[in-house]
């Protein structure tokens, strides 16, 4: 098929509300997630969408600089302690601080995943994550009665109970704490003391269930679909982007360089939102790398009705249409040569060159990424922190085996060698 064809099928697909529902394998999710934003559809998901939007508003973003900047600096700290001569691997360290992340911001509470890691709910995220994309390569495991009364179905239900039970507290305790706030009836962000607070997704889906529209149980899974959306997507392109910085001192050096000419070189990185944006270079490294190694490989949408295809064949209704940001990135007619790293490509005059649809890690259209903008400065956050305190080496003999487990990791880890800047 020629390359223009490609892109505008996938126009075709992604820009067409027609087409918003998304394939059977996402049922796998559902004890999980409930129908939360990522697994509904219909009239459910439109009105969700429409009601956790404004969460993503530029201006509620911006106030999560401060999380990035705190667990960053965490983050910094863990690998402190593994920089020398030794590689190792990064993912680990990788998804707690995203995972830190992501609970700030979703639910308002933090959970202290970096330093206490051995936690029966992050221990609990991590399993629930792992045995759901295990049904998804044991397809006996895909109807729920199989799966439930299988041992490791029944192992998911207790860690599921942890989540499930955690997620409601800190619910019903954030509600309590709020609605002596909105008694005022505003959607006040300061705390008893006047200080301005952060709001937390789970704020905006209390203010919008206020006339009862909204269930706990779906508040909850609304919440649980943040958590699992934002933080194996994040840590597999931090870790992708980390592996191909260590194979790319140049780009290393431009960062560098680019952060000494924004932040002073004497002082600890302070992270602001206007610093963030003038990271022009940073942004096409980030973008770059979730080209090659877009976290969210393949997703599927449902076909609504009998398409004829050009090819002559009909494509019948209900089956599954399979997206591919990865094939797409990776076809030499759009992207040339398209195993290099050339951060370039990104450059304005490039992008406006590009068809939109060509370049897809966080989907497009109606049903696109929600955390699209929060994902990219937490990345520039936690990337330009690392650069700033570590040189990144790569480890001898290392190639990552990619295989696909929900988000495109790599089955041997990423390893990467760190060496203190300041003792070097
Ligand atoms: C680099 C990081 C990320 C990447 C590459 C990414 C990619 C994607 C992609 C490709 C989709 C569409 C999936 C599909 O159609 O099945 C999606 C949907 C979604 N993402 Fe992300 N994501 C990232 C981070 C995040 C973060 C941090 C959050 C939350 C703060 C988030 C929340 C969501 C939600 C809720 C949806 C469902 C949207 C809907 O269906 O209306 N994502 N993401």
């Amino acid at each position: 098929m020629h390359w223009m064809q490609k892109v505008l099928s996938h126009q075709m697909l992604l820009s067409n509300q027609k087409y918003a529902e998304k394939g059977f394998l996402y049922k796998v999710l559902n004890l999980w997630l409930g129908t939360g934003l990522v697994t509904s559809g219909g009239e459910k998901w439109r009105s969700r969408r429409k009601a956790l939007t404004p969460a993503f508003h530029f201006k509620i973003v911006d106030q999560f600089v401060q999380v990035f900047n705190s667990c960053g600096d965490e983050f910094v700290r863990q690998l402190r302690k593994q920089a020398g001569d030794a590689d190792f691997n990064v993912y680990p360290p990788a998804e707690l601080f995203t995972l830190d992340v992501i609970c700030e911001a979703a639910m308002g509470v933090k959970i202290n995943a970096q330093t206490q890691s051995n936690s029966s709910y992050v221990n609990a995220v991590r399993q629930v994550s792992s045995m759901t994309i295990s049904r998804v390569f044991q397809p006996w495991y895909i109807p729920d009665f199989i799966f439930l009364n299988s041992p490791i179905g029944r192992k998911y239900k207790k860690m599921l109970k942890i989540l499930h039970g955690t997620t409601q507290m800190v619910i019903q305790e954030r509600r309590e704490e709020l609605e002596k706030i909105w008694s005022q009836n505003t959607f006040m962000n300061v705390d008893e003391l006047g200080r301005r607070r952060r709001i937390a997704f789970l704020d905006l889906l209390l203010w919008n269930a206020r006339d009862g529209s909204i269930s706990d149980a779906d508040i909850g899974h609304e919440v649980e679909t943040f958590m699992f959306a934002g933080h194996d997507t994040t840590a597999s392109a931090l870790t992708f982007t980390m592996l191909l910085l260590s194979r790319h001192m140049d780009a290393q050096d431009k960062i560098l360089k680019e952060l000494e000419s924004v932040f002073d070189p004497q002082q600890p990185l302070e992270l602001s939102l206007q610093k963030l944006s003038e990271l022009k270079y940073l942004e096409m490294v980030v973008k770059e790398s979730l080209r090659i190694y877009p976290p969210v490989p393949v997703f599927n949408r449902r076909n609504p009705e009998d398409t004829a295809l050009v090819s002559g064949h009909v494509m019948p209704e209900g089956c599954s249409i399979t997206i591919s940001p990865f094939g797409i990135h990776r076809d030499p007619e759009i992207f040339p040569e398209p195993e290099r790293f050339i951060p370039e490509r990104f450059s304005p005059e490039e992008s406006a060159r590009r068809h939109p649809y060509a370049y897809i890690p966080f989907s497009a259209g109606p049903r696109n990424c929600i955390g699209q903008r929060f994902a990219m400065l937490e990345l520039k956050s936690v990337l330009a922190k690392v650069v700033w305190n570590f040189r990144l080496l790569p480890a001898p003999d290392f190639e990552p085996e990619l295989t696909w487990e929900l988000t495109l990791q790599s089955a041997n880890g990423i390893h990467v060698r760190l060496q203190d800047r300041k003792l070097n």
